[in-house]
């Protein structure tokens, strides 16, 4: 009877040394690439009493049924992993077996057909639960269970989640998915009849199996749960390459359960912020925060009266916005006309604010009211009050105080019938003690103060405004990652409201995925504590490394070539070093 080993990829190895080295590098006699596999990672050695599989040294992780091993004799049907590699022991009278034959080109293509099926089965957007049933009916109808059922474990508790048909109690409270739920690896009982202490587990006695195949479904942050997959008499029993088809499919019905669950969390996320914007929105402004609140409780008051309002705030948190609000709760019938004092040179500001006749000044060809008569019946508003040049300040004075404008080049006022509020930054008080601003002005202009907060002081309004953002450049990203949820709300913002808009609005331009992160809104990456300097250099070689070896084809012998070092140097780097 000779002896094979049955590699992840389905090939059968004969053993035909005493002892057979495995690991990744090339110069072992069982070449495994996989995750987890180190360069010289485990022996297999044969004496007297048969085979046994011990690691090569400390560190590399050997699981024989589950278990971690120092040193496990190993009987033909014993699958074992080497890191992620499952590998099983087989014999040639067990490759003879009926039904225990190895993959061929059509069975291949099966596996290839209703794995196909099974992702796009998942790929259509349904609730976890809906999913968890398809996931499971795939798993069984892809391996030829004859029975299958998913059972959940939290703590000692086991619930069976969705299953192809009934299921005693006692096949979920069972020693077998103990197993699995306390190791996390995979169990394979090939041939109940010849494993006494497998046989006598509850599950196979209850629900009369002949082989059983226990896998791990982890979809994170769901606890993890079992796959329990068995066949009956007549069905053939379980293979090691049918653990490995199994395995692949629990692990993309994993990856697919974890993206529906978080794309429900984030409609759940999506839809409770929408209603609170909605409730949260006051004449275009977005914000539940308690400052908020006071801000539009003092615009219903002060809306409807004639007072002047002066807005202080800081740049970008929206005074421009609370002047617009001020103006539709005043009920005043004419327009709201606007000017930018920062934006425009002095003698322009004159023309556009008080007007002109025609030949007033050069290039004057016609009459022309300004800004203040277009303001008449309406709202003037005055941005960047602070900069208003001072010559023009007692001009302005009189039209604010006797509601009379004169045009540049007449000598008769004309009556108005206005409201002014204007907007500063600054404290308009420290230009007054400097010189630069007519205290008389402003306390015409400052009949009432409203102040703005800044962002940073309005909470959760942050979030609500960003997902208002996103929704209104209705691109593919539809929400936050938490981690961007975080920075977004920890983020300063001198910036303000303005800073917030235009980070969301250029992420959602630019990111590709349906959630952002903080680096798509150049967020978070300041504040992270820096490295040590080793800790740093390491992981960049770790990753220059791994980078080389991508490019060689997954190659580590032509990377260490190309990097201009030996293999050990290779593994080192990689901190697989011997
Ligand atoms: N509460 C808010 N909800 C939603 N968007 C807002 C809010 N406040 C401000 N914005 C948006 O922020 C941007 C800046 O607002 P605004 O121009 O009114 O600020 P500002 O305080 O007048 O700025 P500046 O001092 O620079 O003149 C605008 O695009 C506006 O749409």
């Amino acid at each position: 009877m000779s002896v094979f080993l049955v590699l992840p990829d389905g090939r059968r190895l004969p053993l035909t040394k005493p002892v057979m080295s495995v690991g990744s590098d090339s110069a072992c006699d069982v070449v495994l690439d996989a995750s987890g596999v180190k360069a010289s990672h485990a022996l297999l050695f044969r004496d007297a009493r048969g085979w046994s599989v011990s690691p090569a040294s400390r560190g590399c992780e050997v699981r024989v049924r589950g278990k971690r091993v120092e040193l496990a004799p190993l009987s033909p049907g014993d699958t074992f992993s080497v890191g992620s590699a499952l590998l099983t022991l087989a014999s040639s009278e067990q490759a003879q077996a009926p039904g225990v034959a190895p993959p061929t080109a059509t069975s291949r293509g099966r596996l290839v057909s209703v794995l196909a099926g099974f992702a796009s089965r998942l790929l259509v957007q349904r609730p976890p639960a809906e999913l968890l049933e398809t996931a499971m009916r795939g798993l069984a109808e892809a391996t030829g269970a004859d029975v299958g059922f998913l059972v959940s474990a939290e703590g000692t508790r086991r619930h069976v989640l969705c299953a192809t048909g009934p299921v005693p109690e006692a096949a979920v409270v069972d020693s077998l998915v103990d197993r699995v739920v306390a190791s996390g690896a995979p169990v394979l009982v090939p041939d109940v009849a010849a494993d006494a202490v497998l046989a006598g587990a509850p599950s196979v006695v209850a629900l009369r199996l002949t082989s059983a195949l226990v896998l791990p479904l982890r979809a994170e942050p769901a606890p993890l749960s079992a796959v329990y997959l068995g066949r009956r008499v007549g069905s053939a029993p379980f293979s090691a390459v049918e653990l490995e088809e199994a395995l692949a499919l629990s692990a993309l019905a994993a990856m697919l359960l974890a993206t529906s669950r978080e794309l429900t969390e984030l409609r759940a996320q999506v839809d409770n912020l929408t209603q609170r914007i909605e409730a949260a929105t006051f004449e275009g402004l977005i914000g539940e925060s308690r400052p908020m609140r006071e801000l539009y409780r003092q615009v219903e008051r002060l809306g409807p009266t004639s007072l002047n309002v002066l807005l202080q705030g800081e740049t970008g948190t929206g005074k421009e916005w609370v002047a617009r609000a001020l103006h539709r709760r005043s009920g005043r019938r004419g327009r709201l006309v606007a000017i930018n004092c920062a934006a425009l040179p002095e003698s322009l500001i004159e023309r556009e604010l008080f007007g002109h006749a025609r030949g007033a000044f050069s290039g004057a060809g016609s009459d022309r009211p300004g800004l203040v008569e277009a303001a008449d019946g309406g709202t003037l508003f005055l941005d960047e009050i602070g900069d208003m040049p001072f010559a023009l300040q007692s001009r302005l004075l009189r039209v604010v105080q006797e509601r009379e404008v004169t045009r540049l080049g007449e000598n008769h006022p004309r009556k108005v019938d206005m409201r002014v509020i204007s907007a500063t930054h600054e404290p308009l008080e420290t230009l007054v003690e400097k010189g630069a601003f007519r205290a008389d002005l402003l306390f015409r202009l400052e009949e009432v103060r409203v102040d703005v907060p800044p962002l940073r002081e309005r909470g959760d309004d942050v979030l609500l405004i960003a997902h208002h953002v996103l929704t209104q450049e209705g691109r593919r990203a539809r929400g936050f990652t938490q981690k961007a949820t975080e920075a977004l709300r920890g983020h300063p913002y001198p910036g303000n409201v303005r800073e917030l808009v235009s980070r969301v609005r250029r992420a959602a331009i630019l990111a590709s995925g349906e959630l952002l992160g903080p680096e798509d809104l150049e967020l978070g990456g300041d504040d992270a504590p820096l490295t040590p300097l080793d800790e740093a250099r390491d992981a960049f070689v770790q990753r220059y490394v791994r980078e080389a070896i991508t490019r060689s084809g997954g190659s580590k012998k032509e990377a260490a070539q190309a990097l201009g070092i030996g293999l050990r140097s290779l593994f080192r780097y990689l901190g697989e070093g011997d």
